[in-house]
């Protein structure tokens, strides 16, 4: 085995590794086949020794064993440790003796292309020279780097099929073991539970929190992290234009509730594996979160979606049906369809993007290029309007604190809908990035509930069509939205129904949660960038270079 600290392997010719110092080099036996194992700065290659890429000049990457960086590289133990056998049986991997001291497990993360899910592999292997412990201290010490050693994670037991405690057991806890990442485990003991221990916790002991259930516990999660650094910094975060501090520490998510979206943007698949194994990865970026104010006060904090109209509908009866556990869902949809379709009239203000594809020099103002351009344009870069007058005609820009406001005008829409991320026409599906400075708007205008099902069903199959339909205005590139109760004017309405639109038109849909405004009027600005998370790196189009 020979020890090659600082000298370079050019002539190596190994893969990417060639411009890697290598830190250690020597023959391994791998099932009874001589390998040589490289380690450098850039990770941990095994190749067959007959391999021609070890010959000098020649270059066949593709006969790589294993070829990982340091942050796929989970660990590597003696062979004999416990855990590493039960892991080792479960794959059906060779158990070897515990008697041979230069034997050792390497345990990495392989990525399948196709689906995105990460599992996490080993190979057995044997130094034939030396001891098993020199390779165990080396790559020990490169593979944690920048890597999580102590996380909170925060587990909801009631949150989707009600099973999180049982499968974190199960699947997640001896990979954070594997890993050597200690865990402290809180599990929720009643709604809002997961607020007051992201407000409590002495979150500085740890890398993470990591949320175990839905998107409504990381919802919780994020508002008591970020609510508690406001309050620590003295920030008037009862006022929407006050510049928020982020939470110092990580989170992470691993999927267990019924909706799991942001998991599925964090990791590019809905996966708990595939979540754990990332927050094991230590990569981080930096999520947007919305502030959500009624005049005054902050209602709440989001990290996914803030949803009017027919969704809040849609949530408030599947709470109501919660004794239906699961079934809910399904029935609440069917329900939905039922009735006349209920149109609500909101003034809509949005705070364009600063620097924006609208605001570009030597473009049009938006809500110029609104009025003449309609459907025309290109998502990316301008704003969409429906064919009904209302929706651009009366659109016009006015400046408040240095900021560009754009009236929408008074809408009668059935429902609005928008995600803490831009909508991205893929090459063959939606994406949505929850990295990009800006947000999308999703307006539907006097939709059916057929056609608003319909709609959703499209949208979240992420086919691009949905979102081209008569009814569906696609405000792009916002930063910030104003939604005012307007007089219901409605023809043809009864008293009574007034007063149910009323009701309706303030219940808020905040990440698949039911809130209300006290009053006719909500504020919601995006704090892009804000939040760290442990996620995938380079899944969008749109992509801000990861931090690490
Ligand atoms: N121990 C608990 N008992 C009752 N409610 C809880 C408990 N822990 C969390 N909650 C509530 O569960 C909701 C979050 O659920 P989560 O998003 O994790 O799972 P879900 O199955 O997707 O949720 P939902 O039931 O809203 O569809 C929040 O309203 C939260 O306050």
């Amino acid at each position: 085995m020979a020890e090659a600290r600082h000298s370079r392997t050019s002539g190596a010719g190994f893969g990417d590794a060639v411009d890697g110092t290598l830190l250690l080099t020597g023959e391994v036996n791998c099932k009874g086949k001589g390998h040589q194992l490289h380690l450098t700065h850039r990770g941990l290659r095994l190749v067959p020794s007959s391999d021609p890429t070890d010959r000098a000049g020649a270059t066949a990457p593709s006969v790589a064993v294993v070829d990982v960086t340091w942050r796929d590289v989970v660990c590597a133990c003696e062979a004999p440790v416990k855990k590493s056998k039960s892991l080792l049986r479960q794959s059906n991997a060779e158990v070897p003796d515990s008697s041979q001291s230069n034997v050792f497990v390497l345990h990495y993360i392989d990525r399948n292309q196709k689906t995105n899910k990460l599992r996490c592999r080993n190979v057995t292997l044997e130094a034939m020279q030396g001891h098993a412990d020199r390779w165990i201290t080396h790559i020990e010490e490169k593979r944690k780097e920048g890597k999580p050693e102590r996380l909170l994670v925060v587990i909801n037991p009631i949150g989707g099929k009600g099973t999180a405690r049982q499968t974190f057991a199960k699947r997640v806890q001896p990979l954070f073991l594997l890993a050597g990442v200690e865990v402290i485990v809180k599990v929720t003991e009643r709604a809002k539970h997961a607020v007051e221990i992201a407000k409590t916790f002495a979150v500085s002991s740890v890398d993470g929190v990591i949320s175990m259930g839905g998107d409504g516990l990381y919802m919780e999660i994020l508002h008591g992290l970020t609510l508690r650094k406001q309050e620590e910094e003295g920030v008037d975060y009862n006022d929407p234009d006050a510049k928020l501090i982020p939470p110092t520490v990580r989170v992470g998510i691993i999927p267990a509730g019924t909706g799991n979206g942001v998991s599925g943007w964090f990791n590019g698949v809905i996966d708990m594996d595939t979540a754990t194994l990332n927050i094991i990865r230590g990569e981080i970026k930096r999520t947007n979160i919305f502030s959500i104010h009624e005049p005054e006060k902050l209602i709440h904090y989001a990290g996914l979606l803030f949803g009017n109209g027919f969704f809040s509908k849609l949530i408030k009866r599947t709470d109501e049906l919660r004794w239906m556990k699961r079934a809910r869902y399904p029935y609440a949809v069917l329900g939905s369809v039922v009735g006349k379709k209920k149109i609500l009239q909101f003034n809509i203000d949005v705070l364009k993007k600063e620097g924006g594809p609208n605001t570009k020099e030597g473009e049009k103002p938006a809500a110029e290029a609104s009025s003449t351009s309609a459907k025309s344009e290109s998502l990316s870069s301008s704003l969409l309007c429906s064919d009904e007058p209302s929706s651009c005609a009366n659109a016009s820009l006015t400046t408040t604190e240095n900021k560009e406001w754009m009236s929408l005008g008074t809408k009668g829409m059935t429902a609005a809908m928008t995600f803490v991320a831009k909508i991205v026409e893929g090459e063959e599906l939606l994406e949505m990035n929850p990295f990009y400075p800006g947000f999308d708007l999703i307006l539907l205008n006097r939709a059916s509930p057929v056609e608003t099902l319909k709609f959703m069903y499209s949208f979240f199959s992420r086919k691009k069509d949905g979102l081209h339909q008569e009814f569906v205005e696609w405000i792009p590139d916002i930063v910030g939205m104003r939604f005012e109760v307007a007089d219901q004017r409605e023809e043809g309405v009864t008293a009574r129904e007034r007063t149910e639109v009323m009701d309706l038109c303030r219940l808020l849909d905040v990440d698949g949660e039911l809130m209300a405004m006290s009053g006719s009027k909500c504020d919601i600005r995006l704090h892009p960038q804000f939040l760290q998370v442990f996620c995938v790196p380079s899944l969008y189009s749109h992509d801000e270079k990861a931090e690490t």
